[in-house]
């Protein structure tokens, strides 16, 4: 028991505004800010962000330990009003609910996908396969001009698809209008938000106060936009499907407990419940794996030697040109070791959607008060020195023992999908997904670098997740 409270470091903080202006001093990305002051304040540091106080960990240590720890379980959905908007102000939903609500749509979500097949190698082939097949025919057909193709927003489509056949049994042609608009959107509000020097996460009055120039108004035509998509999606499955009797996905499932549970009034699934879950699974899946992969593609422009030698892996145990399946994995470590790398370089997500202190509580000797907003930094993990030695270095061979197998004690320490009791509940699938759309695509296509177009950079666009500025590749068919 201790009985001092000593906060964690930080930077003096200003009346008002706290620490933002020495945060934006620092970088325009919060995730770097945070790693560039820790090493003058500490890895565990206090930071006051307006009208949010937060505490930010900033070494592999300390945060593998807080995405653990049983006091940070639970998110904040008060930081961004935004959030609170987007789950009509209730507690829905998986990635920002918390306690029991958040407990059970877990455990039923994870329950009912799986039985759909989600995360089992044999059937994420198949789902995953097929809609590959769609995607190669669609990447032929934008290359038929002149080979050259714009890769952001590529995997936005595609990817919903692979997801939303274990969801909601839809899949859509590649150039469903509707679905490419909400793709659009969903993108506009992620990002647009920014964490730290976001009005309305650090004065949330103002996003109310002045909704133009706050972006509220933007940010609500967006949110009604998605309710409405999934609200929709789940109808068409209530007219449409025989889930009383046949249920062929999650959504039918979901609907099923809906009429179970119609006379109890505590129930959790309801038409709102469903609505969430629908739009949590849409944007957690849709935006993160779609950024990965454009990211992947980036680096592959950009070290057309480690492209080389993925091809060449590929070309000696799958055959050039040809279809790789979950079944050749084990026997392609390179190319296993160059997504790892991209996985590691990328960092799409750099801050899980913010926790909060559920009580007081001590981190090693630091107090940290109930309420607290707790965001462990995992930029600071995947470029620390002493961990990797050459992080900003995008080198998959790190990844490889001597023996050419993957060093998986080295890869345990990424944390792209979090940690702990709110680790992703998609990284079977998104791990099965990046690696196959990647190895596909590099066996099938070579990218090169578009004549006459500026060197693309690896510098990401602003906003709650990272992606690549847009930049263009010239695909080359290998077959
Ligand atoms: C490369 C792709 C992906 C990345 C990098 C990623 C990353 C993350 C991260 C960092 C978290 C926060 C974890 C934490 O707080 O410790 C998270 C949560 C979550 N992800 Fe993913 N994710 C990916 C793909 C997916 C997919 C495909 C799905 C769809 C099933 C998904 C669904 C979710 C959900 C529902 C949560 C909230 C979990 C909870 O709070 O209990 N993600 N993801």
């Amino acid at each position: 028991k201790k009985n001092h409270k000593k906060y964690p470091p930080g930077p003096l903080r200003l009346p008002i505004l706290g620490n933002i202006l020495q945060i934006a001093a620092q970088s325009p990305f919060p995730s770097t800010a945070f790693l560039n002051l820790s090493k003058k304040y500490g890895e565990v540091m206090y930071l006051k962000m307006g009208m949010v106080s937060a505490v930010t960990f900033n070494s592999p240590q300390s945060v593998h330990e807080i995405l653990n720890h049983d006091k940070a379980v639970e998110r904040t959905r008060t930081m961004l009003p935004m959030i609170e908007a987007r789950m009509y102000a209730q507690n829905l939903g998986i990635i920002f609910s918390s306690s029991e609500p958040w407990q059970k749509m877990r455990r039923f979500t994870i329950r009912t996908l799986r039985d759909f097949g989600f995360g089992k190698a044999a059937s994420m082939d198949v789902v995953i396969g097929e809609e590959l097949d769609k995607f190669t025919d669609h990447l032929k057909n934008l290359m038929k001009k002149d080979g050259v193709v714009e890769v952001h927003g590529l995997f936005d489509l595609t990817l919903v698809n692979v997801l939303w056949r274990l969801v909601t049994g839809v899949n859509y042609a590649m150039d469903d209008e509707r679905i490419l608009e909400l793709l659009k959107l969903s993108n506009e509000m992620i990002q647009n938000t920014k964490f730290s020097f976001d009005s309305s996460a650090t004065f949330p009055f103002l996003w109310h106060l002045f909704p133009s120039w706050s972006g509220k108004n933007l940010q609500m035509k967006i949110i009604k936009a998605l309710h409405k998509y999934c609200r929709d999606t789940a109808e068409y499955n209530r007219k449409h499907c025989d889930y009383k009797n046949n249920p062929q996905c999650y959504v039918d499932v979901f609907l099923q407990k809906i009429d179970e549970t119609a006379n109890d009034p505590e129930t959790e699934y309801t038409d709102d419940q469903l609505v969430l879950c629908l739009l949590d699974l849409f944007q957690a899946g849709a935006e993160t794996s779609s950024k990965t992969m454009s990211f992947a593609m980036l680096y592959m422009l950009t070290h057309q030697d480690i492209q080389q030698k993925v091809q060449k892996e590929l070309d000696e145990v799958v055959g050039k040109g040809k279809e790789v399946t979950m079944e050749e994995k084990g026997r392609l470590p390179y190319t296993q070791a160059a997504v790892l790398e991209c996985l590691r370089y990328s960092v799409v997500l750099p801050f899980p959607p913010a926790r909060q202190a559920s009580d007081d509580f001590y981190f090693h000797d630091y107090f940290i008060k109930k309420g607290t907003v707790i965001m462990p930094n995992l930029e600071a993990v995947h470029f620390d020195e002493a961990l990797w030695g050459d992080p900003r270095n995008f080198r998959p061979e790190r990844f490889l023992k001597k023996d050419m197998t993957i060093d998986s004690k080295l890869a345990s320490n990424l944390v792209q999908f979090g940690g702990g009791k709110r680790v992703c509940l998609g990284q079977n699938l998104a791990e099965s997904t990046v690696f196959l759309y990647f190895a596909n695509i590099l066996s099938k296509f070579q990218l090169v670098k578009v004549a006459g177009d500026p060197e693309p950079t690896t510098v990401p666009e602003q906003g709650i997740t990272y992606s690549p500025q847009p930049f263009r590749v010239l695909f080359k068919s290998r077959a």
